[in-house]
């Protein structure tokens, strides 16, 4: 097993948990520890990636453009990523982040629209950037619909391709098939981004790099959108566990954690009856706080409205039909009485 190049999204993933309120000196603090630890890649940008403070997606505090500004001049080693979500970002975005130093653009669509990526992919390409791939909600489609849009990813430049277990519903025998089929069929890099609704996000990972995974992802204290993502300290401690010697610093990533992560937390990163209904049920981990939200407004369970949301196969960009679901429990719940 290869040593993986790992990417800490505490402050993009994270950016949905902490409802996009980083403010610059945050920025600065957790960029300056994740690359005084070594941590290779620093993902910045709001959580729905450039351009992402909207009603729909929820606004940010600051403009995430002085966040990534602040993250490129306090980085001295890291490479610093953001996120590019086609529809919510445009090319004027991306071309704003590459003139503030971004090294890495992190394009995600759904896992069955990657032909919406190519004219990003070149641009990313043409502003020399390394350019990666994100297959969101990749438990909904068989390893081979990965494996066709991935190599349509590949096909547009991408440097590496993302299995991107978005809803936290993957286990490892689907995480395996779908990490060794875009191995076997790219000559690119494969990575794999973890959610924890089924706790399963570090054995995900490991299972992940088993499979041949070069590239992986972490928070710092697991604070990611929903049940979160796997904790890059964690990660770092089971990698060495293995003898995967990533270089990292695992004091400097759990001072951070504990002291700078962990009290910015709005509400406990955990596996409560929301994150598992929403895992179990398929559901987007962005969706949480928009769902808990429209639950108090409308008096139903948060679960109630997951389990919905999941029998209907909601996908990003379908925040609306979080209040449409809400609605109608409600209407259900007084025709009832
Ligand atoms: C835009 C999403 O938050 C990307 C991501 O982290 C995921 O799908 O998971
Ligand atoms: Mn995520």
């Amino acid at each position: 097993m290869k040593i993986p190049r790992l990417t800490d999204t505490t402050l993009r993933d994270g950016d949905h948990a902490v409802s996009h309120s980083y403010t610059p000196e945050m920025v600065r603090t957790i960029v300056q520890n994740l690359d005084e630890a070594g941590v290779p890649v620093i993902e910045v940008s709001h959580g729905s990636g450039l351009n992402g403070s909207t009603i729909q997606q929820g606004f940010s505090k600051h403009s995430e453009f002085d966040l990534i500004k602040v993250a490129v001049e306090t980085a001295k080693q890291a490479k610093i990523a953001s996120l590019f979500v086609p529809g919510i970002g445009t090319s004027n975005e991306l071309r704003q982040a590459a003139e503030l130093g971004i090294s890495i653009l992190r394009i995600a669509v759904h896992c069955t629209e990657a032909d919406v990526t190519e004219q990003y992919f070149r641009l990313a390409k043409e502003l020399g950037l390394e350019a990666v791939g994100f297959l969101m909600m990749s438990h909904t489609q068989p390893a081979n619909v990965l494996v066709e849009q991935a190599k349509l990813m590949e096909s547009y430049g991408a440097d590496c391709v993302y299995v991107v277990d978005s809803a936290g519903a993957l286990v490892q025998s689907g995480v395996r098939e779908r990490v060794s089929a875009l191995k076997e069929a790219l000559s690119i890099e494969v990575g794999f981004h973890a959610h924890n609704n089924l706790g399963l996000a570090i054995g995900n990972t490991i299972t992940a790099l088993e499979a041949g995974a070069d590239q992986i992802d972490g928070t710092l204290r697991g604070l990611g959108a929903g049940a979160g993502n796997a904790p890059t300290e964690v990660l770092v401690a089971v990698l060495n566990k293995m003898n995967l010697d990533t270089g990292i610093n695992l004091s400097i990533l759990m001072d951070v954690a504990e002291e700078v992560v962990a009290p910015l937390m709005q509400t406990p990163i955990v596996i409560d009856r929301d994150n598992l209904s929403s895992g179990y049920a398929g559901v987007y981990n962005s969706f949480l706080l928009h769902v808990r939200h429209a639950a108090e407004k409308f008096g139903v369970k948060a679960s109630e409205i997951m389990e919905e949301l999941g029998k209907r196969k909601a996908v990003a960009g379908q925040e609306d039909w979080i209040l449409d679901v809400a609605v109608e429990l409600a209407k259900k719940k007084v025709l009832k009485v």
